[in-house]
């Protein structure tokens, strides 16, 4: 990762939205205990996301960060329609994602592939790499019976592997290998967007700079977008054009690379980066840079969701929940950057 340390621009990505996300809101119902339902209690619901709004834009890698808990995973999976949303909307290219069905829903699927932390997972133990990858060429016609031999091996050599790599089974390759078949089983659907969950936080730190910067790589070389889901603020940073903050459920900012980590607008985003180990070594404080505890997702606090912990919320916090809105540079939902003025009384 020493090559580039550079925070990357959004200037080749274009202005072309690939991906636009509006009122997305996805609830499960929370787990009951058995004399709650003797009881006939009404069962909770864990607000997962509300009102998501967020644009991709063709050939970014956007980065969406956030604490445990605040959504990533579920909004990442909502995209792929692994769950249906409980209402709002997701447009690839002006269609509606989430009313596609049948021919269309698999042409989706395959031009929008998630890729996850464990690749193990969904490896057939007894499957060659060949023998997986040869699977989905040829289930998805992808290519003719007679160029899919060509197009394995140009798979192999796109993510790093060996050709002889077709001839293994999943358990003859490290963590690190078995992330590259993982991608290259997604590249072989030739798709537009990938979803990186947390694709290398099980990964040794060496081997992550590695993976990433094959990613980085592949979207440069292949023109792809790509939504980088992380616990890791130095990856994202090195990874993503544009960056999406999440807190309990809510994208809160939105920002070029560049100005979310030198200019973080939102107070939870300036607390997420004064608490990040990696970034600035030296100048974290001796406090936690969010005081409190995050609330629960079965009781989300009214208006900002932040206001609990937040070291400037006023009065207007706890009954409106702040939109989130453009600024110089990115988006953000907080009152203290309402165009008209805060409005309202400081707490003391
Ligand atoms: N299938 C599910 N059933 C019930 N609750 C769920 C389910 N999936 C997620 N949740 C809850 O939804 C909220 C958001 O979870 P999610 O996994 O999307 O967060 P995350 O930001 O990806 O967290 P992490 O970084 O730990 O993966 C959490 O409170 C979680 O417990």
């Amino acid at each position: 990762m020493s090559a580039r340390t550079e925070t990357r621009t959004p200037d080749r990505t274009t202005a072309d939205t690939v991906l636009e996300v509006s009122g997305l809101t996805k609830t499960f119902p929370a787990g009951q205990s058995l004399l709650a339902r003797l009881r006939g209690q009404p069962r909770k619901v864990v607000q997962a996301l509300t009102d998501v709004h967020l644009s991709v834009r063709r050939g970014e890698t956007l980065g969406i960060v956030g604490e445990s808990g605040c959504g990533k995973s579920t909004l990442a999976r909502t995209l792929v329609r692994l769950y249906d949303a409980d209402s709002g909307s997701v447009r690839y290219d002006g269609a509606e994602v989430t009313a596609l069905q049948g021919a269309a829903l698999r042409a989706y699927n395959r031009s929008v592939q998630m890729i996850f932390q464990d690749p193990y997972s969904s490896l057939n133990p007894r499957m060659t790499v060949g023998q997986v990858l040869r699977e989905v060429l040829g289930v998805h016609r992808m290519r003719p019976p007679g160029q899919i031999e060509a197009r394995i091996r140009e798979l192999l050599t796109l993510v790093g592997l060996p050709h002889e790599a077709a001839g293994r089974l999943p358990h003859e390759f490290s963590g690190g290998q078995r992330q590259r078949i993982g991608i290259a089983r997604a590249l072989a659907l030739e798709p537009e967007i990938l979803i990186a969950d947390e694709l290398v936080s099980a990964l040794d730190v060496s081997v992550q700079a590695q993976v990433v910067n094959l990613l980085l790589e592949l979207q440069e070389e292949l023109h792809l977008t790509v939504l980088f889901v992380a616990h890791d603020l130095r990856l994202v940073r090195h990874l993503s054009h544009r960056v999406a903050v999440m807190y309990l459920g809510r994208v809160v900012e939105v920002a070029d690379t560049a100005t979310l980590f030198t200019a973080p607008r939102h107070p939870y985003t300036q607390g997420l980066l004064a608490a990040a180990p990696t970034l600035e070594p030296g100048t974290r404080s001796a406090e936690p840079a969010i005081s409190g505890e995050l609330p629960s997702p079965l009781n989300v606090p009214s208006g900002c969701a932040f206001r609990t912990r937040c070291p400037q919320a006023f009065g207007r916090c706890a009954v409106e929940r702040p939109a989130l809105l453009p600024v110089q540079g990115g988006e953000v939902a907080c009152h203290l950057y309402d165009p008209q003025g805060p409005q309202g009384t400081v707490i003391p």
